[in-house]
């Protein structure tokens, strides 16, 4: 039985920050696992370092529900993105330790590969339309499948989604949040047009999404999903905040347009309700922020019932060890959606050397035993953490808005 020796929590910042946690055995496997939470990275560090390694010591790895349970239970105090994202890191590497001992890749542990690959999402935006369509165009060629659409709103400085660099989006780039100008109605006639451009140059044999970012409200969010019907968009995400599930009755009562949800969501007890009543077609939920490959399962199995698919939230804030577990866990499930995929700039990925691949649009984790991500923890020694804010929205009257 292979025990627990010792656990360490690696933070480094090649380009961004990443949280890491290390788990060593006593019969010399060792597993990863993200623990990467945007602009609140070091609350996770500590959970980790402070409160969970203690625990695990001596404890056998193999043995991941009940360590699961034990974190989860044990706490007493449960749920929030911190909890669950430390959860989530030792539940990931326990995995990633489990198929190493196996000798297989991870997805044969979930039940085996359901399909070839998984489809990806990419990120194609700009400050105008043309730009953004441009952009699209150019992911077109690459043979993505699936492009998310985000472009510059006018009148609006600056807005979520677009970035300065057409391939790398880093939103948390200050030292403290940089604040936004909103204006909901400037928006809401913005992205018609886009989507119409976008089936104009691009065709219908590609699937098109788009971000709302929890910006709108549910009677708003309606509007947009009406207003993009003709399109026929993949779906609409986060079209509004929703700690009220409730929220989303209302929207589904005007639009026919698909909507996703989730990727804040640190538990099943945060869609319960939007699944049961099939208020939402996808579910964002992710390894990292969601209680690991264990907890993510259960999410599934749930939506599966409820005609809910997957569609895992997979920014670059989430680690290469992340998106390793994401695409195991989206192989081998059977009501796999799609998975987004943000690239991670040369200097991570040479940080976290990693067996995943791209092609034709798909994705798959290849075959090393495990995860099949690495921690070259002398690269990642120098990059040292650098404090990074996501920034703030403020309406056009001051007032604080969702970003
Ligand atoms: O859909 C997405 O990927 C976004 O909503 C994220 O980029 C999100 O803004 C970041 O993960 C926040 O850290």
């Amino acid at each position: 039985m292979p025990r627990i020796v010792s656990a360490r929590v690696i933070v480094t910042c090649p380009g961004r920050n990443f949280v890491t946690l290390k788990i060593d055995c006593d019969d010399g496997s060792t597993g990863l696992g993200d623990a990467t939470l945007n602009g609140r990275e070091l609350a996770v560090a500590s959970y980790l370092t402070d409160h969970v390694i203690p625990c695990l010591i001596g404890r056998d790895a193999q043995r991941i529900e009940d360590i699961w349970q034990y974190l989860y239970k044990g706490a007493y105090w449960r749920r929030g993105p911190v909890t669950m994202s430390a959860i989530a890191a030792v539940d990931t590497a326990l995995w990633d330790i489990k198929g190493k001992i196996a000798g297989l890749p991870l997805y044969q542990l979930l039940g085996g590969a359901m399909r070839e690959g998984c489809m990806v999402y990419g990120h194609a935006n700009g400050a105008t339309i043309e730009d953004t369509i441009e952009a699209a165009l150019e992911y077109q060629r690459q043979g993505y499948k699936a492009i998310r659409l985000q472009s510059g709103v006018p009148g609006l400085a600056s807005t979520y989604g677009v970035s300065k660099d057409r391939y790398f989006y880093e939103p948390a780039d200050a030292d403290l949040p940089t604040e936004n100008v909103w204006s909901s109605e400037k928006y809401l006639r913005s992205v018609p047009p886009l989507f119409a451009a976008a089936r104009e140059a691009l065709g219908w044999d590609v699937h098109l999404l788009h971000d709302v970012h929890h910006r709108l409200t549910p009677i708003e969010a309606a509007r947009l999903g009406k207003d993009l019907e003709p399109y026929r968009p993949f779906w609409i995400e986060d079209s509004t905040p929703a700690e009220n599930q409730a929220n989303f009755r209302l929207i589904r009562q005007h639009s026919t347009t698909p909507l996703a949800v989730g990727e804040v969501f640190n538990s099943i007890w945060d869609c319960k309700g939007l699944i049961e009543e099939q208020l939402i077609d996808y579910i964002r939920a992710t390894v990292v922020h969601a209680g690991g490959i264990t907890h993510l399962r259960r999410i599934a199995a749930f939506a599966d019932l409820h005609n809910v698919r997957t569609g895992c939230h997979g920014a670059t804030d989430l680690s290469p060890v992340c998106m390793a577990a994401a695409l195991h866990f989206g192989l081998s499930v059977p009501n796999f959606g799609v998975q987004e995929y943000m690239r991670h700039t040369d200097e991570t990925d040479a940080v976290f050397p990693h067996g995943y691949s791209f092609v034709d649009g798909m994705m798959h984790p290849g075959d090393a035993p495990g995860l099949g991500v690495e921690l070259d923890e002398s690269l990642a020694a120098t990059f040292p953490y650098k404090r990074a804010y996501l920034p703030v929205n403020r309406r056009e009257d001051g007032t604080m808005h969702d970003w």
